[in-house]
């Protein structure tokens, strides 16, 4: 029986997420707060089959494989964050086949294809037991993606520049979450093209918060994606105004570049109820309710 390691991919919401500037290889600067709720897809890694064809392999099942089959593995970022760990150590690694279980939906806001770029960089680590100064970790995952250096630590964490300078910020524990997506993929360029070309200024943030507080703050920050994807995908808006007539929601924001959308609720238990009593209206949508961070 060969060994079997996995990992969690968690999906990343942006509580707000303030577009500051803009570099000038046309990249935009970022002010973003980050949290990780407890859904994601899964990772798992094995020893290659002796007739396996390449040097690694990814097969993908789960809800949201569809897309993904549809594209050339090369272009998954966890083969290529196998490649990058290759290129860096300089030799042959063992060959391994890796499973997928895809849970998120594709190019909808929450990071989903980040965050498997990143579990597959700590996973594959562990499996062939390498040693790589954070540092390096940190600019490997960059150079996946502006996503994938936040989703390496799925805690709540503040994002600054494209999302390489990070901040861990403990805010609120233990809160409910609400996750919508009507259907549609939103690509993430295409949103920076058409926001609003005025700049935000950094977000004033209160650190360590109670309920009541944590909400208050999040009223006075925004997403400055959102009326961009709105205008592409007025879904978007009906998505938001269901979210906030659940019972118990406090607080309706879109993540990202859209088009899932978000709700908070005082405790896990709300949430879980207010996203069964939504999937009964829209049998369509892909919703999920739960815990609002994993790592509490
Ligand atoms: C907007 C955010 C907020 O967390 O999340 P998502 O909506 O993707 O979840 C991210 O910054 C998305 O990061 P990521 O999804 O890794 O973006 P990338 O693949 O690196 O970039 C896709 C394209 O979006 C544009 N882009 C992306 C990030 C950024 N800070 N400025 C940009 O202008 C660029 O045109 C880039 O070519
Ligand atoms: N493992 C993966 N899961 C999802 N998308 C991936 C993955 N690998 C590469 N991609 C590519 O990344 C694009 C953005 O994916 P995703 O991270 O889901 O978007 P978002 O950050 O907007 O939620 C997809 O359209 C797909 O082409």
């Amino acid at each position: 029986m060969s060994l079997i390691m996995e990992e969690n991919a968690y999906a990343k919401i942006n509580l707000y997420l303030h577009v500051t500037g803009k570099r000038a290889d046309g990249y935009h600067l970022l002010d973003s707060l980050a949290v990780f709720p407890e859904i994601g897809d899964k990772l798992t890694v094995q020893a290659a089959d002796e007739d396996q064809k390449t040097w690694v392999a990814l097969d993908i099942t789960g809800p949201f494989s569809g897309p993904l089959k549809n594209e050339a593995t090369d272009n998954n970022l966890i083969i290529k964050a196998a490649h990058r760990l290759s290129t860096y150590i300089g030799m042959d690694l063992p060959p391994v086949q890796l499973h997928l279980e895809k849970m998120l939906p594709v190019a909808s806001g929450i990071g989903g294809g980040s965050a498997d770029g990143a579990a597959a960089l700590r996973l594959l680590t562990r499996y062939w037991n390498l040693e790589i100064p954070a540092a390096v970790m940190t600019d490997m995952a960059l150079q996946l993606g502006a996503d994938v250096p936040v989703c390496m630590t799925p805690v709540a964490q503040r994002m600054e520049g494209i999302g390489e300078q990070l901040s861990k910020f403990p805010i609120i524990p233990d809160f409910g979450m609400v996750l919508v997506n009507h259907g549609e993929a939103v690509p993430t360029a295409d949103i920076f093209r058409r926001r609003d070309p005025v700049f935000s200024d950094r977000a004033v943030l209160n650190g360590q918060l109670d309920f009541e507080k944590f909400i208050q703050n999040l009223l006075t920050l925004s997403n400055d994606l959102q009326d961009a994807a709105c205008s592409l995908k007025p879904e978007i808006l009906t998505v938001l105004d269901a979210i906030k007539v659940l019972p118990f929601c406090r607080f309706s924001r879109m993540s990202g570049s859209g088009a899932t959308c978000f709700g908070i609720f005082e405790s896990k238990a709300q949430a879980v109820q207010a996203a069964k009593l939504l999937s009964e209206r829209y049998p369509s949508w892909w919703i999920w309710g739960g815990k609002g961070q994993v790592n509490d």
